[in-house]
């Protein structure tokens, strides 16, 4: 294998000058191969409440210029184990959201097809759906590790099945995941009744909810999830919305009592054994953020996922 072209040298370049790729990455179309690719996905036009998530890849992508590539906590420098890329954002259609779902199930077959790994920026979590299709595709029925303040295994808003509260029902009622192994994590905040959890759990959702990684502690958390994740191929959710509003102001529907960031990025080391296969940072919406709290915190959380799935390629 050729050496990975890294990112540009802020020592050499200040990192404040020049186009924000993330984490000052490479463009996918500079490289020969792109092992790992992050991808933006420009849309919210599934949003229930406050929109803007389309902004969020383009305001993660600038709060990504600070970091560094040397990840000590998983002691690992991704960038130089295999060649990861910016591939640029997916033109979906704003004002179709169908179409908008075939394209980013498309364009991300595509990459997986390529042997990329891909993990990708929101846009807002109606995005999950064919992103968990694509990724079906290739390794068929998924582990689903999600972090959310929300459920998102609602029915329907104002009749329409394909929103960012509906993607994993749809995705357990089209067979993709794994429903062994289906887990939420950060769940807190009022319902629509109690029915939403008796259906939940009907799709085979175990809740670690807000009050359950204050009360039982990171450490053990990790343990559960492991237990229930063992190597089955993994896709990681990350709904930034799962960090308290003091964590991540920057999102539409947001929700007091929360985890901590630093909560949020301990539980994803945890997971450096696993099999991850993708993943996606979702729901960043930069009109209602303040100082980049927002998008600094998903610039890390991508950064760590990024770093999971290096670390399993370097020691595989
Ligand atoms: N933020 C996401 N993904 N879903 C929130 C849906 C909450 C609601 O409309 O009741
Ligand atoms: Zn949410
Ligand atoms: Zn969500």
């Amino acid at each position: 294998m050729s050496t990975p072209i890294g990112p540009t040298d802020s020592s050499l370049v200040p990192r404040f000058a020049g186009p924000a790729t993330f984490a000052r990455l490479p463009r996918a179309d500079e490289v020969e191969k792109t092992d790992i690719a992050v991808v933006g996905i420009p849309f919210d036009s599934g949003v229930s409440y406050r929109p803007g998530a389309r902004f969020g890849p383009a305001a993660i992508r600038e709060a990504s210029r600070l970091l560094r590539p040397y990840h000590p906590g998983l002691d690992v420098s991704p960038f130089a184990e295999v060649q990861v890329a910016d591939g640029g954002d997916i033109a979906v259609n704003p004002f179709a959201i169908g179409d908008a779902i075939e394209t980013v199930d498309e364009s991300v077959s595509r990459l997986l097809s390529a042997g990329t790994r891909v993990v990708t920026l929101g846009g807002d979590h109606t995005i999950a759906l064919p992103l968990l299709r694509a990724v079906h595709r290739v390794h068929g029925p998924v582990a689903l590790l999600h972090f959310d303040a929300h459920l998102d295994t609602w029915d329907t808003y104002f009749g329409e099945p394909y929103t960012h509260g509906t993607p994993f029902r749809r995705a357990v009622e089209e067979g993709i995941l794994d429903t062994e192994a289906l887990s939420h994590v950060g769940i807190r905040g009022p319902l629509y009744g109690k029915k939403d959890l008796e259906d939940d759990r009907r799709f085979g959702f175990g809740i670690l909810t807000s009050a359950d990684v204050m009360r039982r502690g990171v450490d053990e958390v990790v343990d559960l999830l492991r237990q229930r994740i063992g190597d089955r191929p993994l896709y990681v959710s990350v709904d930034i919305d799962v960090l308290d509003p003091a964590h991540a102001p920057g999102t539409g529907t947001p929700e007091a009592g929360g985890l901590t960031s630093r909560e949020l990025l301990e539980i994803l080391r945890g997971l450096a054994t696993c099999n991850l296969v993708g993943a996606d940072v979702v729901e960043v919406a930069p009109p209602y953020d303040h100082a980049q709290i927002t998008a600094t915190a998903a610039a890390h959380v991508a950064y760590d996922l990024v770093s999971v799935l290096a670390l399993r390629a370097k020691n595989r």
